[in-house]
């Protein structure tokens, strides 16, 4: 574990939105699991901040809740719990309620070098007040700053935060989150093909007939329905996760593995997605989501959708990327699917168009998984098609990191390689301009279904793998 310490330098961790309920559900508990790993420097403060006058004790005790409801245990809560502060009273360029006092008596205790990381998990509708509170109070200086997704909510949108977060802070400050690329499995998509000539050999269009990035949720949105109905499917999921793993697969090889190579080569290949089609989407509403309490009744915001992405470098011309996610379906997945072409000019007939698969299950720990079309042991000559897996967490001496306590611990190294630049969320919004300016009609579908009937002709021939 020593090896992958945090740097050494003392760190004050200042959580805005820390009664919130991604703090709750992922910064917090991953904190925790970064801290119960010995992964975190030796001398450390965790400051929520809020509007409230939320005493420390207190904050405390929520911390501690969040832990018992999201997190892995809390053996090592003592050491934990003394670390951790409140600074209330909220935080605005007119008045920085008790953020700097707070920071001030923390330097004490980790001293005076200590550097300033803040984590803004707030609504992005705040994302400018508190940028521009944090260059007013004199809390920018050297510090690096978190940004949750998403950076922006259009295109107009995210050029002016970008405006007001560069007259603030130098982009190598600036890490914008996106969990999917902390995942173990993402990670490997670019592993696995880097480390392996096979894999390497086959990544392209000669071989892959399609890509599916299928991210089916049970999950209803009951209780983010204000955001929610505010967000929708294209912004919460598809032009930030989806794409940002679209591009992992799509990446053409970095100059090198540095932060910076890796960055900008996953940047660029998202200049070379077209903008999407709307012919090309399907936009679905489940039934029964506009009685959720906190959704307008007459409410045509998608909690689905489907679409196809199309990558133009001479690697991926002419292969369909298939996209999918959406709330209340009948499965929960997240994955990756390469789906090879037959061979031609095979002298076997009755091969399926799913008899070659190599995925990535993004989920949990992460799994790679393989397909393929075997001849069925027996005394007759049939096809079937059989089914390797690889967990992660099997691989000899693995500590699989949850993606947050990933992303936190690479930001406290001052890793940015797996944070998205302003280059490539620039290309993003010119991508799904036509659709968020112009969506094609909500569709409905039941509860339960895999989402409206017409996004299964999106996946042809072979339909989508996660059924
Ligand atoms: N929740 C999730 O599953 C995920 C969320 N995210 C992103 O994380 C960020 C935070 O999300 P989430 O925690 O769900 O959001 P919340 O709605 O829970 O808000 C977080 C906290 O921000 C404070 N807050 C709310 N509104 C305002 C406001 N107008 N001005 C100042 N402070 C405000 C509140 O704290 P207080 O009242 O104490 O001031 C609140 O507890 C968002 O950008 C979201 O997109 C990303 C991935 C998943
Ligand atoms: O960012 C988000 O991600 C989650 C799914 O990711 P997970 O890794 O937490 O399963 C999604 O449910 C949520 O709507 C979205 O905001």
């Amino acid at each position: 574990m020593m090896d992958h310490m945090a740097s050494v330098q003392p760190t004050i961790f200042v959580l805005f939105g820390a009664t919130g309920d991604l703090a709750k559900r992922m910064v917090l508990p991953s904190f925790y699991e970064l801290h119960a790993g010995g992964l975190l420097p030796e001398k450390w403060v965790l400051i929520g901040n809020g509007r409230h006058d939320t005493s420390d004790e207190e904050f405390r005790d929520h911390v501690h809740d969040a832990l018992d409801e999201f997190g892995s245990g809390t053996d090592h809560w003592d050491a934990f719990s003394e670390r951790i502060r409140f600074a209330g009273k909220g935080f605005t360029v007119d008045d920085p309620g008790a953020l700097p006092d707070v920071i001030e008596a923390a330097r004490k205790d980790v001293g005076d070098d200590a550097q300033l990381v803040h984590y803004i998990a707030l609504p992005p509708t705040t994302f400018e007040d508190y940028t521009k509170a944090l260059g007013a109070h004199g809390l920018a200086e050297g510090a690096r700053v978190v940004y949750e997704k998403p950076f922006g909510t259009s295109q107009k949108n995210f050029e002016e935060l970008d405006k007001v977060v560069h007259g603030v802070l130098d982009e190598k400050q600036v890490y914008r989150i996106d969990h999917f690329l902390g995942k173990e499995a993402t990670q490997n998509l670019h592993v696995l093909r880097f480390a392996n000539g096979m894999v390497d050999g086959i990544w392209n269009s000669r071989h892959v007939e399609q890509v599916q990035i299928d991210v089916p949720e049970t999950l209803n949105i009951d209780d983010r329905a204000e955001f929610y109905d505010e967000t929708g499917a294209v912004l919460d999921m598809l032009v930030t996760h989806l794409f940002q793993v679209a591009a992992e697969v799509a990446i053409e090889p970095p100059a090198s593995m540095s932060a910076e190579d890796l960055q900008s080569a996953r940047e660029s290949v998202i200049g070379s997605f077209r903008p999407i089609d709307t012919s090309e989407v399907v936009l679905g509403q489940y039934d029964g989501y506009r009685d959720v309490e906190g959704v307008a009744d007459d409410s045509t915001v998608d909690t689905f959708v489907a679409a196809k992405l199309w990558v133009d470098t001479d690697r991926w011309r002419g292969v369909p990327f298939l996209l999918r996610t959406g709330k209340m379906l009948g499965v929960s997945a997240q994955r990756v699917s390469l789906v090879f072409r037959k061979p031609p000019n095979s002298p076997l007939t009755g091969i399926p168009d799913d008899g070659t698969v190599l995925s990535f299950d993004l989920s949990g720990n992460g799994a790679i998984d393989m397909s393929m079309t075997v001849k069925e042991p027996g005394p007759d000559f049939d096809l079937s098609v059989g089914h390797l897996s690889l967990p992660l967490k099997c691989v000899p001496d693995a500590e699989p990191l949850s993606p947050y306590s990933r992303l936190i611990l690479d930001v406290l190294n001052g890793d940015r390689s797996l944070f998205t630049r302003p280059d490539g969320l620039a290309q993003v919004w010119k991508v799904a301009a036509p659709l968020l300016d112009n969506p094609p009609s909500v569709e409905n579908y039941a509860p339960g279904t895999m989402g409206p009937d017409s996004a299964d002709d999106l996946a042809s021939p072979c339909g989508w793998l996660v059924r």
